[in-house]
């Protein structure tokens, strides 16, 4: 036999009672007849709270009366055959009156006691219950009735009382005994003290009603049917990736419904964990879906952590003072205070230093902790052995729970890897030796952060989000969209990796989704966008979305992002660029952006800063990590000059290849940063700095390929103008090299610490010799690769070669 717990929703409207009884038949032809209780109507208990407060204050309470009246009664018309209606008329109408007189009474003395309120708000129950036993006749034969109150006895504590389990086992026993193998329907939540007077279980009691008469009974199983799908891993609300776990065990339970998950009330976990039956929690509105089991054995689980709890709002009170240092029974008498006055404490942390307890609760709760103590350790604070204490508001509570936890270390290293990462400050931690929840306190304004990053970190089955911000939209912005976009589906199902783009902004424009723009239809929205680019307030509404595993991508070839990206770093949010000017400007930059990268733990990509898509610096980078030294560096990186050099062959003019190239996207924005080898410069000078050396633009000797004129020219037309005009020159550069059988390279050294980039003419027994379109090629010769270099080649400039490079350090980050 099965206990099935109906919540208000499952009850609250015609068209969910009409679910609820097809529920009940199912059940009945698979496994007989249960017990069912059953809660208020849904908003029913809410009304009978205010008709009671109105009474009290002498306002009057008619109208709610009616709207009480008539909800009852419409179920009565809509789904009882007429005959039937009559006698369920009846009854209600008894009990309508009943607490009308009460209500009255209440106006009368203008006072409402918590014993008359327990009293107002039986009535939900007690009208549900009857409802629903008359509607489940109706399609499934004869069923009983039973008020609780007849059956779960309890002490006079009003609100949430505390039940006899021995008295009231033997009561419903009997009931049962007598109306066995019938359908019984009992009202939730309500029951009675020795006196008779009705009391009540505490909100969400009815839960607590299913589960003492599950154990009383020894049944099979608890089914609680509500409007979810079972205990989440995390606040849905918060956390979009929660799911609905399949097992948890008891105290896994309590521990996920204590905070936040309020799925299920807490109580009923006790009498079901003490008669060991499982409790399923079911979604009426789903009702194929199987739901959350609690149970005793859990048998599939190897998660570590069930799931993530939170408490939204609590203050913090901290204690400092030497007077505390071990001196035995004063947190005795700190908490025993605070019990006397029934402040309850959430948490608790001491240091081992005993100089500090720090403690958790309810911030309506904190002024009054504040004041006790003061009041209570009077003397110690005058003779100034303890400091006042200090309350600190707007923090939450944040909570991994889990049984299997226990001796497993790296739970909590994962724990505040995510939350450091992130920028989460933790401001104060608890974990029992039990072992199944650890505990940390963090500001409010960084809890739905903390609980994707968090989510994320433990369910590395799931997808990982980063949500990227991106400055340009030209050649290799628009290509790395479209990349994304092309690959959205591959990197989900493959890799588990989600990127949301979340903020775009050109020169132009800016535009944001917190939920992800659509990266087919980017280019409409930001040019409809109404607000104008703007990098500072692109910034500050990145910093104040605050959300986890953040990267801001810089797709400019402007300074003026380079100079925000400290503020960025520390903002926690990683950084992935394909602008080179902040590498390779000021030493002192270049070594800034590390040392923020590395305080405040978040990730520098910079790829496509040398060779495009290439991996060099990632190359480099492994070389010295394992423990090997460069001797030289020699290359040819760039994309633009290799691909001149390439194709100025024949009749071919200079000035027709270089346009071709910047049609090609081998360029810069302007091409005079290529061919004035100033490009080449900065990625001699990134690879130098990389490779360890302390260099300055001043330190690296460029030999010009181009005539001065060309140099100096003031525009991009006048630049092709000048190469135009000296045709000459660059004709006698290539028939040279053609005469001598040899070709054109324009080729960057490192070696001792010193940079230089020249123009030479290599045959055919040069290694790079053979080279077509845009290829770079860099060759390594370290401790390691000494009689034969490490070579990395291909092409090292072109927007979709570049785009594949800055995705991939973007799905990198955090990798
Ligand atoms: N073309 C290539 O093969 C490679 C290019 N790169 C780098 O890629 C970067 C971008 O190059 P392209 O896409 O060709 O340039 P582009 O000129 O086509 O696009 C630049 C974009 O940045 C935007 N922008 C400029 N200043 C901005 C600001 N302050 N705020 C927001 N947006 C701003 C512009 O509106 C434009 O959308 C450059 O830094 C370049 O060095 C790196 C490796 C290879
Ligand atoms: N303009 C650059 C592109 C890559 O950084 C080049 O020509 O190499
Ligand atoms: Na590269």
């Amino acid at each position: 036999m099965k206990v099935l717990k109906f919540g208000g929703t499952s009850v609250g409207s015609v068209k969910s009672i009409g679910t609820l009884i097809d529920i009940l038949k199912s059940e009945v032809a698979t496994n007989g007849n249960p017990v069912v209780v059953l809660s208020a109507m849904g908003g029913v208990t809410n009304l009978l709270s205010a008709m009671a407060s109105k009474a009290a204050a002498g306002d009057d309470f008619s109208t709610y009366l009616t709207e009480l009246q008539s909800r009852h009664f419409e179920v009565v018309k809509t789904l009882l055959d007429v005959p039937r209606q009559n006698p369920v008329y009846t009854q209600l109408k008894i009990y309508f009156n009943d607490l009308e007189d009460i209500l009255q009474g209440i106006a009368i003395l203008s006072e409402l006691t918590p014993r008359i309120n327990d009293l107002v708000l039986s009535y939900g129950e007690r009208c549900s219950a009857l409802l629903i036993s008359k509607i489940a006749e109706q399609h499934l034969g004869e069923t009983v009735f039973a008020d609780a109150t007849a059956l779960i006895k309890t002490d006079s504590s009003y609100g949430q009382a505390h039940v006899n389990t021995e008295l009231t086992d033997i009561l419903v026993q009997d009931f049962y005994a007598k109306h066995k193998g019938k359908l019984i329907f009992v009202t939730g939540f309500i029951s009675s003290n020795n006196e008779g007077r009705v009391t009540t279980l505490g909100r969400g009691g009815s839960d607590y009603t299913a589960a003492i008469i599950g154990a009383a009974l020894d049944c099979e199983e608890i089914v609680i049917w509500t409007d979810v799908n079972g205990m989440m891993t995390a606040d849905p609300k918060m956390v979009k990736k929660a799911f609905p776990l399949k097992e948890l065990s008891y105290t896994e339970a309590m521990e996920l419904s204590y905070f936040g998950a309020k799925v299920i009330y807490p109580p009923t976990m006790i009498p079901a964990f003490m008669k060991k039956i499982p409790i399923v929690i079911r979604n009426t509105f789903e009702p194929l879906f199987e739901g959350t089991v609690i149970r005793h054995d859990c048998r599939e689980s190897t998660r570590n952590i069930k799931g993530i709890s939170s408490i939204n709002e609590i203050s913090i009170l901290n204690l400092q003072g030497s007077g505390m240092v071990g001196k035995a029974g004063f947190s005795g008498r700190l908490f025993s205070l605070l019990a006397r006055e029934q402040i309850n404490i959430i948490l608790i942390t001491q240091s081992s230093s005993e100089h500090s307890i720090t403690f958790a609760v309810k911030p309506a709760d904190a002024l009054s902790a504040k004041r006790l103590i003061e009041q209570e350790f009077e003397l110690e604070l005058e003779a100034k052995k303890i400091d006042s204490p200090i309350i600190e508001d707007s923090l939450s509570i944040l909570a991994i729970v889990g049984e299997n936890m226990k001796q497993t270390p790296g739970i909590a290293g994962t724990l505040f890897h995510a939350l450091g990462r992130n920028g989460i400050n933790v401001r104060a931690i608890a974990q029992g030796s039990s072992e199944y929840n650890i505990s940390v306190i963090i500001s409010r304004h960084d809890l739905a952060k903390a609980l994707n990053a968090v989510h994320d970190a433990y369910y590395t089955d799931l997808k990982k989000t980063l949500n990227v911000f991106c400055l340009g939209t030209g050649n290799i912005g628009r290509t790395l969209f479209k990349q994304l976009q092309e690959h959205r589906e591959f990197l989900q199902l493959q890799n588990g990796i989600l990127v949301n783009v979340i903020g775009i902004s050109n020169s132009r424009k800016m535009v944001f989704n917190e939920e992800g723009l659509n990266l087919e239809t980017w280019k409409e929205t930001l040019d409809q966008s109404e607000e104008t680019a703007d990098l500072d307030l692109f910034i500050a509404r990145m910093k104040e979305m605050n959300l986890p595993n953040a990267v801001f991508v810089d797709n400019t070839a402007s300074t003026a992002p380079i100079s925000r990206y400290a503020d960025v770093f520390r903002s926690n949010v990683s950084v992935v660029t394909c602008n080179k000017i902040g590498n390779s400007s000021s030493y002192a930059q270049y070594k800034t952006f590390r040392d923020l990268a590395r305080k405040h733990g978040v990730d520098f990509y910079y790829e496509t800063n040398v060779g495009a898509g290439l991996p060099i610096i990632r190359t480099l980078k492994d070389l010295q990590l394992s423990g090997d030294r460069v001797i030289r560096i020699e290359a040819i990186l760039s994309g633009t000059i290799s691909f001149i050099f390439n194709n100025f062959k024949g009749d071919v003019m200079f000035h027709d290849v270089v346009k071709l190239a910047q049609e090609k996207g081998f360029t810069e924005p302007d091409p005079r940063d290529d061919l004035s080898g100033m490009d080449f410069m900065r990625k001699m000078l990134i690879l130098a700095r990389d490779a360890g050396h302390v260099l300055e633009q001043t330190d690296i000797k460029i030999q010009n390929i181009l005539p001065q004129s060309c140099l100096e020219a003031e525009t991009v037309e006048e630049f092709y103008a000048e190469l135009l005009a000296n045709n000459d020159y660059f004709e006698t550069i290539k028939q040279q090299a053609e005469a001598e059988g040899k070709v054109l390279r324009y080729i960057g050294k490192l070696e001792d610490g010193q940079v230089a980039i020249t123009l030479q003419m290599v045959d055919d027994a040069h290694p790079f010799y053979m080279l077509s379109g845009s290829d770079n090629i860099i060759s390594f010769t370290t401790e390691r690769y000494k009689e034969r270099p490490l070579v990395v080649k291909g092409p090292g400039a072109g927007a979709e070669v570049t785009a594949a490079g800055v995705f991939s350090d973007i799905v990198n980050v955090g990798a």
